[in-house]
């Protein structure tokens, strides 16, 4: 029974797998000022681990590591490389109800979603190890009759990574693999909130015979040290971050004086547009899936819920059942499916978007109350009546509070969808063929979900247009940010 434990190591079959060290080129260290920050579980609200709480000079001392120890791992075959990488996989898989235990402990997320989220970080392991054989030039005919032109494909060199504490292993994991995979290194920096996911990674790498500094693990509170000292040290060539668009226009502003190669996957504010021809009862499904994956706290998260008028009391009133069936409460106990959020400043932006959108006419259909489950825990709240000029509709809640707009016609909500500096994740749902192929098109987004609320998977490239972010994660593109190509021009 996890619920019965308190002390996070005794919930585990490896309890050496919660770090408090950092990983630094390929030793445990602790900070050398002493320093530690506190990791708090969130459902509860007790400290469950101190983490070392690095310099800026400790971060550069990884980058020097990570550095030096590059150029023999680029050296290696593609093939050796993901040997090395599908080890990693499996020992993250064995090892994937630890993890999970670990991720939920310091995040918050229900149990059934931690397992997800592993073999889902893990998957980007798997397949990058795959595609390590395939970073494939090509040749080009020769512009000349003496002329042969062949591209290449090299590994950037020192990478640096930023990661949220929403997906603590899935956004390190995308990064990282590919970045392996290619033969470069790779420093992370993971939230302060979740660090113990990424140590825990760092370990199980180690175990896993990733070279010694190919991949160091950087905890520390000082986020914007750490963002300065990765753009400004001369050996990082790259830096990929995921979290808010506003810092990310801070780092690509400071990555600017290097000219540094930038991978950005920044906010949203998802449409989630139910046509009047679409099968509500999986619309429902897919609202539920898409709005309250881990409790709204997901970039891709749907934020405006766009219904069509005929279908909207009866979508309204479909959703409102399935919302009440979630079951709220700790991650660590079976049975839960919705958890609290991850700080308080996160349920404060919940009570001021709800707040606004009350005072300007929208209706609570469902929730609309702090829980006494805890302090970080909110009922999951449906509005209708949302317009267009509530909060809401131009700011990602990142929160469960689910708005209904009302809407009649199609080019009306496709002009709607798009009103926003953001571009990552859509999704509708519809039945006629021609509606489907126009509106898809016509939604300014990076990823489009038709008929389903879950699009996340290492097969596709993620990542969003306008101010959601630069560059795209998985897939067989996801190797390329992290390469560079090089023509070889040749007289014969
Ligand atoms: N794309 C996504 O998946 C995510 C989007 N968001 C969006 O951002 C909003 C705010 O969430 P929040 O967690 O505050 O997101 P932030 O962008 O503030 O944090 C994301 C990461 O960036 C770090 N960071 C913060 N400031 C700097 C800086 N100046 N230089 C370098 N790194 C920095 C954070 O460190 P620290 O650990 O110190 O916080 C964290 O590791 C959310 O409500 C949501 O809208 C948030 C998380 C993920
Ligand atoms: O992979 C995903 O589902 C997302 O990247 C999570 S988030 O970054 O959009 O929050």
């Amino acid at each position: 029974m996890l619920d019965s434990k308190t002390d996070l190591k005794s919930m585990l079959s490896r309890p050496e797998l919660v770090c408090t060290d950092a990983f630094v080129g390929g030793k445990w260290v602790q900070a050398k000022s002493g320093k530690t920050f506190d990791v708090t579980n969130p459902a509860r609200g007790d400290v469950i681990a101190q983490v070392a709480d690095l310099s800026r000079e400790e971060i550069a001392d990884a980058i020097e590591v990570a550095e030096q120890v590059r150029h023999a791992w680029a050296a290696r075959t593609g093939k050796d490389r993901a040997n090395v990488l599908r080890k990693w996989y499996d020992l993250m898989m064995a090892n994937q109800e630890d993890l999970a235990i670990i991720m939920t402990a310091e995040q918050g997320k229900p149990m059934v979603e931690s397992r997800g989220e592993i073999a889902y970080g893990a998957s980007f392991v798997e397949w990058f190890a795959e595609e390590a054989k395939r970073s494939y030039g090509e040749t080009i005919p020769g512009h000349m009759p003496d002329k042969r032109i062949t591209v290449i494909k090299q590994p950037i060199g020192v990478a640096a990574g930023i990661t949220p504490w929403n997906f603590p292993n899935a956004m390190i994991a995308r990064k990282v693999a590919p970045a392996l995979a290619a033969g470069c290194s790779f420093v992370i920096r993971p939230a302060s909130l979740t660090p113990l996911s990424a140590l825990a990674m760092g370990k199980l790498a180690e175990e896993a015979g990733i070279p010694a500094g190919l991949f160091s693990v950087v905890t520390s509170t000082s986020s914007s040290a750490v963002g300065k000292e990765f753009c400004e040290n001369p050996h990082v060539k790259k830096l990929t971050f995921t979290g808010s668009t506003e810092v990310g226009r801070i780092l690509l502003k400071q990555a600017a004086d290097q000219v540094m190669k930038c991978s950005m996957e920044l906010g949203g504010n998802a449409p989630f547009i139910v046509f009047d021809d679409a099968d509500l009862d999986e619309a429902v499904i897919g609202a539920i899936a898409c709005k309250f994956r881990n409790n709204g706290q997901t970039c891709v998260c749907a934020n405006r819920i766009y219904v069509q008028a005929g279908v909207y009391d009866e979508f309204a009133a479909k959703l409102k059942v399935a919302v009440e069936a979630l079951n709220m409460g700790d991650g660590l106990v079976d049975g839960t499916t919705l958890g609290p959020l991850i700080e308080p400043s996160a349920v404060e932006k919940v009570k001021e978007h709800l707040a606004d959108a009350v005072s300007k006419g929208g209706d609570i259909l469902t929730g609309g109350n702090p829980s006494n489950l805890g302090a970080l825990f909110f009922e999951p709240t449906i509005v209708t009546g949302a317009t267009k000029d509530m909060l809401v509709s131009t700011d990602e809640t990142f929160g469960p509070f689910a708005p209904l707009f009302k809407f009649e016609d199609e080019d009306d909500v496709i002009a709607l969808a798009n009103d926003t500096i953001f571009g990552l994740a859509s999704y509708f749902y519809a039945k006629d063929l021609s509606r489907v192929y126009k509106v898809a098109e016509a939604l300014e987004y990076g990823i489009v979900g038709v008929n389903t609320g879950i699009i996340s998977t290492e097969v596709a490239p993620f990542g969003g247009v306008k101010q959601s972010g630069l560059g795209r994660e998985g897939s067989h593109h996801g190797m390329d940010d992290y390469m560079e190509m090089k023509y070889i021009c040749m007289s014969v």
